[in-house]
């Protein structure tokens, strides 16, 4: 926050003055009565033109200086919700994947949404209005000292008493908004989850439980909302009776002054008036204070996702992959949880084709996320043409590599712009890109062909389409190691077939494909199948030498091929 804050030093210095001007001058109003009663009432017309006059002056740069400080002060909230909201989605992509995943991506959403919206109704704006405030109540009691040092003595007293109220409350409202703001976090999971699972939902029947459930969570978060509203109503109504009682105190005191004839009738209406503009600025810091308190966990919860930076820090070396990436005793394990990678060490060359296989679990996904530096935290070496991948720069890294999930993101945009993402290519190597993928056989039969949407995380497309655009994806970009993670298992038989050969063939791209698929004629085309079992690699070969074997991956390709025989 507080560095969202020095990023818009002088808007803040601008709205601070004008609020300053504006909140002293509306003070000036007592004065202003004060004397055009007394001129009235002393029959002086002469004086009383004179006041007005001014008093025409005084309400246009009123409005004028008003205007003014609304404007700057809108902004300022416009520029503080930009800012944080920056920081924030800056934070949560500067985490590592390890760090990302440990939280449910419904947090970071809440955090972006509801969070900020109660940062700025619950801090950013009783703040401004908080200094607003002060202001008047400084500017206001110099002046009620000029209209009756008692009267102001009997105001401070009252004062006291009504600014000991809020800190009864400060302690409990900050518990209460800090429940609020992880029961807002686990409606809006909830609710991802709810509207993520639609098609589970339908097609199991599942709408009265979608519904209920819904509701449940609907209903919590807003009795504890409401829980902190309860709290908030107390003390609002505790510091409104003491605001009337405090007025009271001044007119029946400055009436009690005119009997005596110690005031005039002017300084009466200038000096309630002034009460008024004494107690309601109390009024408003004191209403404003707990909220400002309690509003501390969303803050520093804020303010830790706004400054996490757990980027590994590397030497920065350029990776370069003309020979081999080689792990050594490589084990690993998720931050809750037993080893999945237990003790592997491995030599992949460069432009060689690799099939990772085993059982569901093994550990596949993750040796391979290891190996192009996803997760950092693991024992062991892995080296990349003889270099510690903890010295290689990350993001050069990342460029080497394209990975080609089972589950393809898909942005809400067209074809085109799924494949390319952002970047120019030429139109060679885009039809190159669309030719080895595939796509080119589904792109006739859309309406606007490349620039066809694809609708939210594509579902106007089919898997197998998505996933085609997903290898259009990493191919045009020539990188030189791709990972199919079961990158074409949505795909029909034929067109994988055709798509993976086509990958087989590029010499200079170094392959890894984790499958399922124990086609023969497919795993054939492969230099080695890197069989692993339980965080290990149990058997590694050519399908040849492995089914001559006749060990471990004989029995599991055996079994597979009996339980999926379409795959065969
Ligand atoms: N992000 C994660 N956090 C915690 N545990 C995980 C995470 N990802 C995977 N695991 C666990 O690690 C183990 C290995 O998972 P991995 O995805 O590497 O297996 P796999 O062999 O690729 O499986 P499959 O063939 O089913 O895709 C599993 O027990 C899994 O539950």
């Amino acid at each position: 926050m507080k560095q969202a804050v020095r990023q818009h030093k002088l808007l803040l210095t601008v709205t601070l003055l004008f609020s300053i001007i504006t909140s002293a001058a509306g003070v000036l109003i007592a004065l202003v009565l004060q004397k055009v009663i007394d001129a009235a009432l002393q029959g002086d017309l002469g004086l009383f033109r004179e006041i007005l006059l001014l008093s025409l002056v005084y309400l246009l740069l009123l409005g004028v200086f008003g205007f003014i400080y609304s404007l700057s002060s809108k902004a300022l909230i416009r520029n503080l919700t930009i800012s944080l909201r920056e920081r924030v989605f800056r934070g949560v992509f500067r985490q590592n994947a390890e760090a990302f995943s440990a939280s449910n991506t419904a947090d970071y959403l809440s955090a972006l949404t509801n969070d900020i919206k109660l940062l700025e109704d619950h801090y950013i704006q009783p703040m401004l209005q908080v200094l607003q405030n002060i202001v008047v109540f400084a500017a206001s009691l110099v002046v009620l000292l000029y209209l009756s040092p008692l009267v102001t003595a009997i105001l401070v007293g009252c004062m006291v008493l009504m600014f000991a109220i809020p800190s009864l409350f400060g302690k409990a409202l900050q518990t209460k908004q800090s429940a609020v703001s992880s029961q807002m976090s686990i409606f809006t999971s909830r609710l991802k989850d709810l509207l993520s699972g639609y098609e589970v939902i339908k097609s199991y029947a599942m709408g009265r439980y979608a519904e209920q459930t819904f509701k449940e969570e609907n209903h919590r978060a807003a009795n504890i909302r409401f829980a902190a509203d309860r709290m908030f109503a107390l003390n609002e109504s505790v510091s409104h009776t003491l605001a009337i009682l405090t007025q009271f105190a001044v007119v029946f005191i400055a009436a009690y002054l005119i009997i005596t004839g110690n005031l005039s009738a002017g300084s009466l209406v200038a000096l309630v008036q002034l009460s008024g503009g004494f107690v309601g600025p109390v009024l408003v810091i004191m209403e404003n204070l707990p909220k400002i308190q309690g509003i501390k966990p969303v803050l520093e919860r804020i303010d830790l996702l706004a400054e996490v930076n757990n980027e590994p820090i590397t030497e920065g070396l350029t990776p370069v992959f003309n020979n081999s990436l080689e792990a050594r005793n490589l084990q690993f394990k998720y931050t809750q949880g037993k080893p999945v990678i237990k003790d592997i060490s491995l030599s992949l060359e460069k432009g060689k084709k690799y099939a990772l296989v085993g059982p569901s679990g093994c550990g596949k996904s993750t040796l391979v996320k290891l190996l192009t530096g996803y997760y950092d935290s693991f024992d062991g070496i892995i080296e990349l043409d003889g270099t510690d991948l903890k010295r290689l720069d990350r993001e050069q890294l990342q460029q080497m590599v394209s990975t080609i999930h089972q589950n393809v993101y898909m942005f809400d945009s067209d074809i085109r712009h799924n494949i390319c993402l952002h970047e120019e290519f030429p139109d060679e190597m885009l039809d190159r890109a669309l030719q080895t993928s595939g796509i080119h056989k589904f792109l006739q039969h859309t309406p606007n062909g490349l620039l066809s949407p694809v609708g939210e995380n594509g579902l106007q497309l089919s898997g197998g389409q998505r996933q085609r655009i997903a290898v259009a994806r990493a191919l045009i970009r020539n990188k030189p190691l791709l990972v199919l993670d079961e990158g074409t298992s949505a795909i029909d038989m034929q067109t994988a077939y055709e798509i993976e050969s086509r990958l087989l063939k590029l010499e200079e791209l170094t392959l890894i494909t984790i499958t399922h698929n124990m086609n023969e004629e497919l795993l054939g085309l492969y230099d080695q199948i890197i069989y692993m079992e339980d965080g290990i690699i149990a058997e590694m070969g050519s399908l040849k030498e492995l089914l001559e074997r006749g060990d471990k991956f004989r029995s599991f390709y055996t079994l597979e091929k009996e339980e999926v025989p379409a795959a065969g």
